[in-house]
């Protein structure tokens, strides 16, 4: 058996911080990661690249990607929001012998835990509470309080899935949560797996 390029998914309530511990991991080069930019419908935050951060798709140009069956998964998120992991981005990453990382909700992420059971850890990024996740949105200020709202009315739906996932990594304490992340993740991505029937 051979170490194959791997799927690494964090998953979790907007705002418990999976951005955050994913942009820590990829600082680490020996975890030799690369990042899965995934396609959105929704435009650009202030900061936010097309490219670096999202494909920024737009709601027609995302739907005609579904129908072009271009996604190894998506999801409507949000009313209204589109995103998805584009194929192409995927094998794109894998050729250039990265494992991948992946910022994506709690469906998605175990959609692709489904399709590739033995080559993906799936870690849901649990937050010390639903208020703190409130908390945590409004001094990120990217979103409005109607918005805000919707985000933190899903959240007790995305934790009643956490024992789904591989590994909960709890987000209270930001560097004990790096380390568990870092550790989780060199762990799994040195283990010799099976390759996957994919679906
Ligand atoms: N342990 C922590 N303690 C306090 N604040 C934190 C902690 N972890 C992350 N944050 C802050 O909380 C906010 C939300 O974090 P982040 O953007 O990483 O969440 P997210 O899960 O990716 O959310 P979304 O799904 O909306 O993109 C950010 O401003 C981040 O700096
Ligand atoms: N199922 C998928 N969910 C995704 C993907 N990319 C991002 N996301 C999730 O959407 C929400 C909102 O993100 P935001 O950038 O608008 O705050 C968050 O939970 C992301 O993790 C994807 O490709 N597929």
């Amino acid at each position: 058996m051979k170490v194959l390029p791997k799927l690494i998914v964090f998953s979790a309530p907007s705002g418990a911080g999976k951005t955050t511990l994913v942009r820590h991991l990829l600082t680490q080069e020996d975890l030799n990661l690369a990042f899965s930019i995934s396609a959105a419908s929704r435009e650009a935050r202030d900061g936010e690249v097309h490219g670096k951060d999202y494909y920024f798709l737009g709601t027609h140009e995302f739907k005609n990607r579904i129908r072009a069956n271009d996604f190894l998964e998506f999801e409507e998120v949000y009313k209204d929001q589109f995103y998805g992991t584009l194929i192409e981005e995927v094998e794109r990453l894998w050729a250039q012998g990265k494992h991948v990382i992946f910022d994506i909700d709690v469906v998605g992420g175990l959609r692709l835990k489904k399709k590739f059971p033995n080559r993906t850890l799936a870690i849901f990024v649990k937050p010390p509470s639903i208020n703190e996740l409130q908390i945590r949105l409004k001094k990120r200020k990217t979103e409005t309080a109607e918005k805000i709202a919707m985000r933190v009315a899903k959240a007790s739906t995305e934790m009643a899935t956490a024992p789904q996932f591989d590994v909960i990594i709890e987000n209270d304490n930001l560097d004990a949560a790096k380390l568990k992340a870092f550790q989780t993740v060199h762990e799994f991505i040195n283990k010799e797996v099976s390759d996957d029937e994919e679906e």
